[in-house]
């Protein structure tokens, strides 16, 4: 029999790799030799005797004769055995049986009993009994199974709150093993908390149907290695249902198990290549996916070319100048403001922009109820660091500032805070819109963080044409209905989304649509089935959106630093714009 010794004064412990005993020996007084089955592995035999020998120190010294002890010393000594217990996070097991209670209620050899708890109790029990691996095996099981798990298994888990969940998913729905599957669940979209994804939904032709391993225990192969994988349904303590995965393989390396994660990240975001996606901030200050759109062609933009191009060449050479800024000590962002009237196109444009660069768009509400200060920082501070962060209708939310009446739980200076504080994040785009440019605080547009201001007026005769020309486009080259369109629409009267509104009504008949236009306009651009749009008709003048420099044009674009001119008027003087 080889033995584990430890002693209360000098805890040395031999640890046999074949244990099968524990012998105790207290300041040679006392010996005893704990017989324990091989059930119990050495190392888990060394970790209790271990921090038994490191709690010994302060055991109070053991009788002569340990059948003559007292009730006294029993609690005593068991409330020290106790104390290891709980150290040993094996709390319960202590108080199972009671102090000094044999776990057979056996009488005669008590001493591990009273000594030594319930734990050790049952240790006894088993090995007087005979008992072998089974009630072990129940008893310590769970600590066995941990044991192995974390030696022998690496998991890998993925929770539904989490972006990672869908790449699991669509990983998943890849394998041919969801395609074999006998249990398998059917889905019309990959999704995460309930909202569909990628080319999903109402933006699909025709829903696509993904097979999805149900909930449960499932085993499957990856790259000729064996998986397992678990599926599991819950509800969150706020009700919520949520789901996880986790993926476990044999072994200790996490390489296959990274493996597979990268492969399945990079899939997922293969398929969104094509598209923008949109992260919109929740109510608890996190960012959530909510959508993806197809990437908008920026031709499909109508606003003067020029300015388009400006645009875009200023934000390219934004995105490559990241050493320019960091040697200057500029912080490196960039910040646009978009106004002018409503549905003339600042959305969209900001949107084409994103996908014409490729970057996803996170979009914040500052009239969102759940909104604070800390959560808006928070929430910028956690944007990648290439983005577009989109505020749109900012004039909304602080209109009141000087009365003191802010409607929102962000506050003006949280705002400032939020978007140039330290912690805001480095090679993000921040685009603001807004219909009511005077109403902005100066403090908000000023330099550095605005740099860039795009003013968007009221559809001009030559939109109009090219708005024609691009929703029929299948009309003959020399035709000459998208100028007579043009010519019966009064300059800057009506917005691009409202005449856009009067040709989805004659989607398919482009000459009717010519020839209702005049009818639709003496209406006052309202009473058509798509045309309705009362935010669509301008006064013709739209002189509060103009910050004094953009009369003349659709769209003018100009950059705060003064350092170039972008495009129609220029002037870079901030009295223009307050
Ligand atoms: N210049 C434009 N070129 C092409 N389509 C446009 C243009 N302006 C507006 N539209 C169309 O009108 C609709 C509304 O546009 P959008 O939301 O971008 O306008 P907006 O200026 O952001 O409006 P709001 O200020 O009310 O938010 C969209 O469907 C868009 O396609």
């Amino acid at each position: 029999m080889t033995s584990v010794v430890a002693t209360a004064t000098t805890p040395k412990i031999a640890i046999n790799r074949h244990v099968n005993s524990v012998l105790f020996v207290m300041n040679n007084s006392y010996n005893y030799s704990l017989p324990t089955h091989p059930y119990l592995t050495a190392p888990y035999i060394s970790v209790i005797v271990h921090n038994a020998a490191e709690y010994s120190r302060s055991l109070p010294t053991f009788p002569n004769n340990h059948r003559s002890t007292t009730i006294t010393k029993t609690n005593e000594i068991g409330g020290a055995v106790g104390r290891v217990v709980a150290k040993l996070g094996m709390g319960e097991l202590a108080t199972g049986g009671g102090w000094g209670t044999s776990f057979d209620g056996e009488k005669g050899l008590p001493l591990i009993a009273e000594y030594g708890g319930f734990f050790l109790d049952i240790i006894r029990f088993m090995t007087r009994h005979r008992l072998t691996a089974c009630p072990g095996f129940r008893y310590f099981g769970h600590y066995i199974v941990d044991f192995v798990k974390n030696r022998l298994i690496v998991t890998a888990e993925f929770d539904s709150r989490d972006e990672s969940y869908s790449w699991i998913l669509n990983w998943l729905s890849e394998h041919p093993y969801s395609a074999r599957a006998t249990q398998f669940s059917v889905s019309t979209t990959i999704s995460r908390t309930g909202r569909p994804l990628t080319g999903e939904g109402i933006d699909a032709l025709s829903p696509p149907i993904y097979f999805l391993p149900s909930a449960g225990f499932h085993i499957l192969t990856y790259r000729c290695r064996l998986l397992w994988l678990s599926h599991k349904q819950v509800i969150s303590p706020t009700g919520v249902p949520l789901e996880s995965i986790s993926i476990s393989a044999l072994g200790r390396s996490r390489a296959l198990i990274q493996m597979l994660i990268t492969e399945a990240r990079h899939i997922y975001i293969e398929r969104d290549t094509s598209r923008t996606i949109i992260f919109v901030a929740d109510q608890y200050g996190a960012w959530r996916r909510t959508r993806s759109r197809p990437k908008r062609p920026l031709d499909t933009i109508v606003l003067d070319s020029t300015l388009k191009q400006s645009v875009i060449e200023d934000l390219r050479e934004f995105l490559t100048s990241e050493q320019w800024y960091s040697d200057r000590g500029i912080p490196y962002r960039r910040g646009y403001l978009f106004y002018g009237s409503p549905g003339s196109g600042k959305t969209s444009f900001i949107y084409a922009l994103a996908g014409e660069l490729g970057l996803n768009i996170y979009v914040i509400n500052l009239s969102s109820k759940g909104l604070t200060g800390d959560t808006l920082a928070e929430l910028v501070t956690d944007t990648p660091t290439r983005c577009v962060l989109l505020i749109e209708d900012v004039d909304t939310a602080f209109v009141h500032r000087e009365k003191g009446e802010e409607k929102n739980n962000v506050t003006f200076s949280g705002l400032l805070n939020a978007i140039d504080g330290v912690a805001a994040q480095e090679g993000r785009i921040l685009c603001m819109t807004t219909n009511h440019v005077t109403r902005l605080d100066p403090a908000l547009t000023r330099p550095g963080r605005i740099d860039v201001r795009c003013f968007f007026d009221l559809a001009t005769r030559s939109q109009a044409r090219e708005l024609f020309a691009r929703f029929y486009p299948h009309l003959p080259p020399d035709t000459r209905l998208p100028s007579e369109f043009a010519a019966r629409i009064p300059e800057k009267k009506f917005s691009m989304a409202a005449l856009q509104g009067f040709l989805m009504g004659y989607k398919r008949d482009p000459e009717e649509a010519v020839r209702k236009v005049e009818e639709w306009i003496e209406s006052g651009g309202k009473g058509e089935e798509y045309g309705d749009n009362e935010n669509g008709i301008g006064d013709g003048n739209g002189e509060e959106q103009k910050g004094g420099e953009g009369e003349n044009s659709v769209a003018s674009v100009t950059n705060v630093a003064g350092d170039k001119e972008l495009n129609v008027t220029m002037d870079g003087n901030e009295s223009d714009w307050e």
